[in-house]
């Protein structure tokens, strides 16, 4: 037996995790947010970094061992045919995304905000088993969609609520990649705002009489991850969103993916369960690598296949994300298939382990 689990403490994952990747994001979020609430201005170039930095740092490369996942999962080495299974769902889902932005950028670029919506907000859901022993015990599957709405919603939602503008303005360099004719301004106006408004404090309202039904509202869970939310949102509300969605991409989404490989790999799980987290980053970065290096290799090419591109930071940031929405397709089908098979949609507890360690 690894160690993921022992007897007398079944699931000890989850306060390492907390204390490794859980803790440093909500800091680094918190000091943000109370930095610009208090007036602080970040200079254009600035808020480019954290996408930057995403290129080799956590953000890319968390989505570059899901070849491994499904070897992964049957307690084997590599295994062939389940690398061959994900390289055939990456080519299919990522060669239609990237039809439909040179047919039709604008739907592209909206189907690519809802997919992260659902692939964002499951990875909150996941990463709530972090929370605490009784993960989200007795929160049923309609309060689960609910937060998954929620939590993948702040990132995608609250920045067109509050800088509308700068959101109109990344939609219409993506768009603007492939051909003149940018995204509706319907969508950056004030009717759509307030009903995307709406529909979050609805979702949210939904959210919270679930709990309370649920029984969630009383448990351990239920305040960090209310505060979490609350959190989420005013960072989101104050922070210029090409900044504060590359953070949140870089800092938290990827970071606590990551975790959640680590604990997946024998290996890297014992380094990092033994308190040497570098060592099992190591790791996790040696399996990252070669993929990593060929969606570089794709990032090139798609320079030279969209008919605008361009040089400026708005434009590279655009081409990236195009490229980002490509790969997450299958991405986030792969990391819906993780959460079926560790038991992230049963209400009840999963087992000892699962959810944070191999299903074996
Ligand atoms: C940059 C940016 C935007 C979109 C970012 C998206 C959609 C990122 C998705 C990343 C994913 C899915 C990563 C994989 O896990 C918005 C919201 C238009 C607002 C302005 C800044
Ligand atoms: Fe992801």
């Amino acid at each position: 037996m690894s160690a993921k689990s022992s007897d007398s403490d079944p699931r000890p994952a989850p306060p390492a995790v907390r204390g490794a990747v859980v803790w440093p994001s909500l800091l680094i979020v918190l000091a943000l947010t109370v930095a610009f609430a208090a007036g602080l201005h970040a200079p254009a170039w600035a808020q480019y970094l954290p996408f930057a930095a995403s290129l080799v740092l956590f953000g890319l490369p968390h989505g570059a061992v899901d070849h491994l996942v499904p070897s992964r999962f049957s307690g084997r080495k590599a295994d062939g045919r389940g690398i061959l299974a994900v390289v055939l769902l990456y080519i299919f889902l990522s060669g239609l995304c990237l039809i439909l932005w040179f047919v039709a950028p604008a739907i592209a670029f909206a189907l690519f905000i809802c997919v992260t919506v659902f692939h964002w907000g499951a990875g909150e859901l996941h990463a709530a088993l972090f929370f605490g022993p009784d993960g989200l015990g007795g929160l049923g599957p309609t309060g689960r969609v609910f937060l998954v709405l929620l939590r993948g919603g702040i990132p995608m939602l609250v920045p067109l609520l509050f800088f509308p503008d700068a959101y109109e303005g990344v939609a219409a360099d993506a768009a603007g990649l492939f051909g003149p004719g940018a995204a509706p301004s319907w969508a950056f106006g004030p009717a759509f705002r307030l009903a995307a408004g709406a529909a979050l404090s609805v979702v949210a309202l939904v959210l919270v009489s679930r709990a309370v039904r649920d029984g969630v509202a009383r448990r351990a869970v239920f305040p960090p991850l209310a505060l979490e939310t609350l959190l989420l949102f005013a960072f989101f509300a104050v922070v210029p969103p090409i900044l504060a969605v590359g953070l949140y991409f870089t800092i938290w989404h990827a970071p606590r993916h990551i975790a959640r490989l680590v604990l997946l790999d024998p290996g890297a799980s014992t380094d990092f369960l033994a308190g040497r987290p570098g060592r099992a980053v190591s790791r996790f970065a040696k399996d990252a690598a070669p993929l990593t290096g060929l969606a570089l290799a794709l990032l090139a090419g798609l320079y030279f296949a969209v008919p605008r591109a361009a040089q400026d930071p708005g434009s590279l940031l655009a081409l990236y994300l195009v490229l980002v929405s490509a790969l997450t397709l299958p991405h986030a089908s792969l990391v819906a298939y993780m959460d079926l098979r560790q038991g992230v949609w049963k209400r009840s507890l999963p087992p000892a382990g699962a959810g944070h360690g191999p299903v074996t």
